[in-house]
């Protein structure tokens, strides 16, 4: 049987834009799993709601503000990471304050679906994809 690992909560965002493409943002090179394409986001912190996390991360990571209630929860990823158990939550949100920049990834890009599937990716973000796919076309 598999060890019980130590949780670690992560938070994410699939920002969408109005012709339905979601941005990604490329791992810089110092960082873990370098130069793979993620939704941008975060670990929750000790006190955190996920809301509040997101929200933290989304302004540090691009410098944009999305108010909690403009995050709808979407999805989620349970996967071993290292030596933990990481659980990832996708939300998705159609409306935030400014022009997102990558303050903290090596790159930003808005992709298709289509476009998301051919990009290198942490191993946890395959189903969270695989649910994009699912829900923008009926959302959009
Ligand atoms: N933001 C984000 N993190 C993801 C995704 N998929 C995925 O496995 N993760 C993992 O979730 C953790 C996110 O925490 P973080 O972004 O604050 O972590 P970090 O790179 O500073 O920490 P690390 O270098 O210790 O991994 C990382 O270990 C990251 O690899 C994703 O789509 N978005």
């Amino acid at each position: 049987m598999a060890p019980d690992y130590p949780i670690l909560l992560v938070v994410a965002a699939a920002l969408i834009d109005g012709e339905g493409r979601v941005l990604l943002q490329q791992r810089a090179p110092h960082r873990s799993m370098p130069g793979l394409w993620e939704f941008p986001g975060g670990k929750v912190e000790s006190g955190e709601t996920p809301e509040a996390a997101l929200a933290r991360e989304l302004e540090e990571e691009l410098g944009v503000g999305v108010a909690p209630g403009a995050m709808t929860p979407v999805a989620f990823a349970s996967d071993t990471l290292d030596e933990r158990h990481l659980v990832l939550l996708l939300y998705m949100a159609r409306e935030w304050a400014g022009e997102p920049h990558p303050l903290d990834a090596s790159a930003i890009r808005w992709v298709d679906i289509e476009d998301m599937k051919g990009l290198p990716m942490p191993p946890a973000d395959v189903p969270l994809v695989a649910a994009l796919e699912w829900l923008i076309p009926l959302r959009a």
